[in-house]
């Protein structure tokens, strides 16, 4: 079911000095920063050559990522994105193996235009999973 490693995510609680960091000290290109109102987050993406890292923000009251960030105030590794085939199979596949689907449920448009939807951590080894449609 698994394809490619679409992106691994760190969450920061500072977009500008985490930017200045991979673009400045790590000497990478950073793209322009893109608000997602209905993920509750701002981010950049690097793109190492073979996969992509992704700097989140939290943005707004409700942000998913705003419990993480208290709990690591300098920031950490958030999630990994694995691309499937098709997004509605894998998903019900899944949940038919007992793992719980985030949200609704149902897949939103992700940072990439496509559609994604999140795993519960403690169902795969503590590690937060996106899934984005390849
Ligand atoms: C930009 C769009 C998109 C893309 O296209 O790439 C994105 O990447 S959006 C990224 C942000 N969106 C999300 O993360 C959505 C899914 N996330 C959630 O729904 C929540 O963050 C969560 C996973 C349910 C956790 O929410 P939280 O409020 O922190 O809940 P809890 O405190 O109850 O956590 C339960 C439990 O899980 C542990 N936890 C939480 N986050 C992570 C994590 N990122 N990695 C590993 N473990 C995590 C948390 O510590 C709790 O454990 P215990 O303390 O042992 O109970
Ligand atoms: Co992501």
């Amino acid at each position: 079911m698994l394809g490619r490693l679409n992106h691994v995510a760190i969450a920061v609680p500072d977009l500008a000095a985490a930017t200045a960091v991979y673009r400045d000290t790590l000497g990478a290109k950073v793209t322009q920063p893109q608000t997602l109102p209905e993920h509750g987050v701002t981010v950049v993406f690097i793109d190492t050559v073979n996969t992509k890292i992704e700097l989140l923000e939290p943005l707004g009251e409700n942000s998913p990522i705003a419990a993480f960030l208290e709990k690591n105030p300098a920031g950490g590794m958030h999630h990994i994105c694995y691309e499937v085939d098709d997004i509605i199979v894998s998903r019900d596949r899944l949940k038919a193996a007992g793992a719980r689907i985030l949200g609704d449920g149902d897949p939103k448009i992700g940072a990439h235009g496509k559609p994604v939807l999140f795993l519960h951590p403690k169902d795969f080894l503590g590690t937060l999973v996106e899934l984005e449609q390849a």
